[in-house]
């Protein structure tokens, strides 16, 4: 589990990227880790890893600091980016030193190399690796020491359609084990379908903490109907004080009232209906919704502050 409390942390020169956050990430479930750019995710991220020191608040995994684990990578695996790995090495004679330096089994590397699908390139150097080859083998150290919970940001970066499957199912997997993951991502849409929970931040604060479904929930898209009376339609639903937009071969799409309530009111004025059908929510407007107050709070102070790190 990871627990964040009034967790902030305030670079030098006064930018506020995380701003007395409060989170939980449980064990057995993956939770998504959302905000727009410049949101603080990657700051916080580094706070729970250790790599900065927060300004006040905490940060624990299973209630200890990580800098306080004799043996941190067997506690936690963390991808925060690929930049690190030195291109001159082979896959499999990084992760044999990174094993090394964390006094892990130097078979590790090869069962994580066979877990991220990269068996067969285990003797190609990393600076021949596409940037998917490269998030893999980010994802393989990070399981190098079987840890039980992973700290992800944007891992889904780079990879293909078949990658992007390959690592939720894989998520999927790992949190059915009892790991606790945490998943860092600006996109609602790709994080819903890998999620169980959301927590989504902007400028620096928390703005949404809870199960997925009921992000989506809240979102609920348009309904669609299909009449040849769309004019007449359209009419009544606007005199109902919702919105009808007209669309090619009779279509309607009507914001405002649920798909109920507009096959009543078409068949109170004997409108012939020929389809009626929720239709699904836009995520990423649901996300603009959530956050579109601190993007703008955000994109003030960036501006104000110029230049990020
Ligand atoms: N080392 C640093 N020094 C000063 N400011 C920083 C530093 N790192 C990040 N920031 C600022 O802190 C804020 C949050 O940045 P952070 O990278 O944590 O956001 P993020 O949500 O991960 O964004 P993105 O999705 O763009 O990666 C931004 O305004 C950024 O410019």
């Amino acid at each position: 589990m990871i627990e964040a409390a009034d967790l902030t942390k305030e670079y030098r020169g006064g930018v506020r990227a995380v701003d007395g956050l409060t989170f939980t990430a449980p064990a057995g479930a993956v939770t998504g880790f959302l905000g727009p750019n410049g949101a603080g995710k990657t700051s916080t991220m580094r706070l729970v890893l250790g790599l900065d020191r927060p300004t006040a608040g905490t940060a624990l995994i299973h209630g200890r600091p990580y800098r306080t684990f004799e043996a941190p990578m067997r506690a936690v695996g963390a991808l925060l980016g690929t930049e690190s790995v030195p291109g001159g090495m082979t896959a499999a004679a990084h992760l044999r030193w990174l094993a090394r330096a964390g006094r892990l089994p130097r078979g590790r590397a090869e069962v994580v190399l066979g877990m991220v699908g990269l068996g067969d390139e285990a003797g190609r150097k990393v600076k021949d690796f596409s940037l998917g080859m490269r998030q893999r083998l980010g994802l393989a150290a990070a399981l190098l020491g079987d840890p039980g919970v992973l700290v992800l940001d944007e891992p889904v970066n780079g990879l293909d359609p078949e990658g992007v499957r390959w690592i939720r199912t894989l998520l999927r997997r790992l949190a059915d084990e009892g790991r606790t993951v945490l998943l860092s991502s600006h996109l609602l849409s790709e994080t819903a379908a890998t999620a169980d929970r959301v927590v989504v931040i902007g400028g620096g604060r928390l703005i949404a903490e809870a199960g997925i479904d009921e992000v989506v929930r809240r979102g609920s898209g348009p309904v669609s109907v299909e009449t040849p009376q769309a004019g007449l339609l359209a009419r009544l639903v606007a005199e109902e004080g919702a919105e009808a937009e007209p669309g090619p071969g009779g279509r309607v799409s009507v914001r405002g009232l649920d798909a109920r309530r507009v096959g009543e009111l078409a068949a109170r004025h004997g409108v012939v209906l020929h389809g009626l059908g929720q239709e699904s929510p836009d995520l990423e407007e649901v996300f603009f919704e959530l956050t579109r107050d601190s993007a703008r709070h955000t994109f003030a102070s960036a501006g104000m502050n110029g230049d990020r790190r």
